[in-house]
């Protein structure tokens, strides 16, 4: 991975190609003009508006902005759980209308796995559930994920017997059991302290190396945005709309330290906070 300078910050700038044929080619996500909305019986809470930005794969894509700037929301629209009230959803071409195993979900939350359920268990339930796998294959393929985050010897535990960033794993193995084309994942190292934190973030990166899987990732965490993303999208606060993006391949905790690191984490800062919002001109309420 190489790092990129100062200059890769490009506000709303979407590569045509990420593998540098010159060819144009067809993003795997594409979330245009989205706005979101909840209707209470009091209010109209607006989540996010007119939220433009596109995924390529395998690339490690970051939501990043302040509380209540409505990334959980966007992430719940990607999943089919939440329907725009303007704009498109559309994955491979095809457009999002209601929950599919195409987009698995990882939620920060521990108690995302069954109790009652082993590790293996655990593992195999959506594949046999969806109907994917029959038993046999549906065990094979368990071990083989619980063997890629680690897991094996603790195949046949339940998840009481293992630490947070352990149910992590196994949360993030049960999601690439499904071969999901997209990985959609909900600030889901937030609960950990900061070592388990750094560990998951760094398994993680290892994990897209071995795999090269497309994740959508959610964090209000400048530091994780660099670390594990390769671009980001900059939300404004509340309601969400695009600030910017930002091209940021190439950092690890190793350059977490350094000046050009600290350099962009500090643009970042002062972009999320900034009164304008770029590239659109117009307001929630225009
Ligand atoms: N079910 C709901 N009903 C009503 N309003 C909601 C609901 N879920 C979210 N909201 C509102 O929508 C806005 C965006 O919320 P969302 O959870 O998407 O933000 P977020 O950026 O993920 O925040 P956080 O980082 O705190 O998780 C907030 O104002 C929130 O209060």
């Amino acid at each position: 991975m190489t790092a990129p300078g100062a200059e890769a910050m490009n506000a709303l700038t979407y590569p045509q190609s990420i593998d540098g044929d010159g060819l144009s080619e067809r993003p795997l996500l594409d979330v245009s003009g989205v706005t979101l909305q909840y209707k209470t019986r009091r209010h109209l809470v607006t989540a996010t508006y007119r939220v433009d930005f596109q995924v390529f794969q395998a690339e490690r894509y970051v939501l990043l902005g302040p509380s209540g700037c409505g990334k959980s929301s966007l992430l719940k629209a990607v999943g089919g759980f939440l329907q725009p009230v303007e704009g498109a959803i559309r994955l491979n071409g095809r457009s999002v209308t209601k929950p599919g195993p195409d987009r698995m979900m990882v939620f920060q939350e521990f108690d995302q796995l069954p109790p009652w359920k082993t590790v293996k268990q655990n593992v195999m339930f959506p594949l046999l559930a969806s109907g994917k796998a029959k038993r046999r294959e549906a065990e094979e393929k368990a071990l083989d994920c619980i063997a890629r985050v680690n897991l094996t010897k603790f195949a046949d535990v339940h998840p009481h017997m293992l630490s947070g960033g352990m149910k992590q794993r196994v949360a993030i193995a049960r999601a690439m059991a499904m071969e999901p084309d997209i990985l959609l994942m909900d600030e889901p190292f937030a609960a950990l302290d900061a070592l388990t934190r750094r560990k998951m973030q760094e398994e993680l990166l290892q994990l897209w190396d071995d795999l090269r899987f497309t994740v959508l990732f959610v964090t209000h965490s400048i530091e994780e945005a660099l670390v594990v993303g390769s671009r980001i999208l900059v939300l404004s606060p509340h309601p969400g709309q695009v600030k910017a993006e930002v091209n940021c391949d190439g950092y690890d905790h190793g350059a977490v330290g350094g000046a050009e690191f600290q350099a962009l984490a500090n643009r970042i800062h002062t972009m999320l906070f900034a009164e304008d919002v770029e590239g659109s001109g117009k307001g929630p309420n225009a």
